[in-house]
C-alpha cells in the first residue's frame, strides 16, 4: 500500500502530565489533574463544552495559557525532551493565509530554516493526496471551504510525521463520509505514535481510540471509562460499539 512515510516512525513515548492546574479569573478550569497518555496508543478525550479539553491538549503541547494561570509539569515517559517530538493540530486550522496549501503543509521546516527538498514536496502532495487536497496544493487557504481547510491542517500534521500528535477535533467540519474516510487514514498512518484526539463525537472515539477518557466536572476530573477491544478503525456493527455508544452518551449526560 502506498505510504507517504517510508521511515519506521521515531519510538513514541508515554506522557505524563502532573499536577495540572489551570485558571481564568478566578475560575479553576482544573486542579491536581493528572493525566497518563500510554505509549504509541490512541487517547481520546471527550467532555461537555467549556470544560477543559483544549486548554488541557495545549497544556500538555507546551503552550501558555493567554489570560490564564497554568501549573503543572508534562514529561514524556522515556526521560527524554519532548516538545520537539509534538506535533499540535489546533482547534481552529492556523493556515498562513498569504501561504498556498503546499506551502502551509511545509512550513513547519521552512520556520526551522531547514531546505525544502524535492523528497519533501513529494511527501507533503502524497499527504495532500490522501486527504484529497492535492488539486488545491497552489491554491491559497481563503479560497477553500472549512473541511478542505481541516484536511490541510490534517496534512501539515501528518506531514510533521512526530512521534506525539495532540489533536484537537481534527474531523469537526467533514461531511460524514469524508470524516470516516480521514478517520482511517488517520489510524493507518498514526500507527506506532502516542495520540491524544479531542473529539465531541462518542462514536467517533470507539472507532479509532484505545482509550476513552471524559473530563468532566468544574474544576474537571479525568475518568477512563472504557477501552475498546480490537483494532481500529473499528466498525459499529462488527465491533460492537453501539452498546458502548450508549454508555458514554450516558456518561456524557451524568457530566453535563
Ligand atoms: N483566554 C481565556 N480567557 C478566559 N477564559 C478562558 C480562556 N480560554 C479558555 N477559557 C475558559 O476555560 C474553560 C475551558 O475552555 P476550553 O476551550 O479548554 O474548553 P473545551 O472543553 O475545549 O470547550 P469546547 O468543547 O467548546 O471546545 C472555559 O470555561 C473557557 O471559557
Amino acid at each position: 500500500m502506498h505510504s507517504p512515510f517510508p521511515d519506521k516512525p521515531q519510538t513514541a513515548p508515554s506522557i505524563v502530565l502532573t499536577g495540572g492546574h489551570l485558571r481564568f479569573a478566578g475560575k479553576e478550569v482544573f486542579h491536581n489533574l493528572h493525566l497518563t497518555l500510554p505509549a504509541a496508543k490512541w487517547s481520546c478525550l471527550l467532555g461537555p463544552s467549556g470544560v477543559g479539553k483544549t486548554s488541557l491538549l495545549r497544556q500538555l503541547a507546551g503552550l501558555r495559557a493567554e489570560d490564564g494561570e497554568m501549573e503543572g509539569t508534562v514529561a514524556a515517559g522515556d526521560g527524554a525532551p519532548l516538545p520537539e517530538r509534538i506535533a499540535y493540530m489546533a482547534q481552529q486550522d492556523l493556515l498562513l493565509p498569504w501561504a498556498t496549501v503546499l506551502e502551509n503543509v511545509l512550513i513547519g521546516r521552512k520556520l526551522r530554516g531547514e531546505p525544502i527538498r524535492p523528497q519533501d514536496r513529494d511527501k507533503a502532495m502524497a499527504i495532500l493526496a490522501d486527504v484529497d487536497v492535492a488539486r488545491e496544493a497552489d491554491a491559497l487557504p481563503a479560497a477553500l471551504s472549512g473541511g478542505m481547510r481541516q484536511r490541510v491542517a490534517l496534512a501539515r500534521t501528518l506531514f510533521e510525521d512526530r512521534p506525539v500528535i495532540l489533536m484537537d477535533e481534527p474531523f469537526s467540519s467533514l461531511d460524514a463520509i469524508t470524516r470516516r474516510r480521514l478517520q482511517d487514514l488517520a489510524v493507518r498512518l498514526l500507527a506506532g505514535r502516542t495520540v491524544l484526539l479531542v473529539t465531541h463525537d462518542p462514536m467517533e472515539a470507539l472507532r479509532v481510540g484505545d482509550d476513552i477518557l471524559l473530563l468532566k466536572g468544574s474544576p474537571a476530573r479525568i475518568q477512563a471509562p472504557m477501552s475498546p477491544t480490537g483494532s481500529a478503525p473499528r466498525q459499529e456493527d462488527r465491533d460492537g460499539l453501539w452498546p458502548l455508544y450508549a454508555e458514554l452518551l450516558k456518561q456524557l449526560g451524568a457530566a453535563a
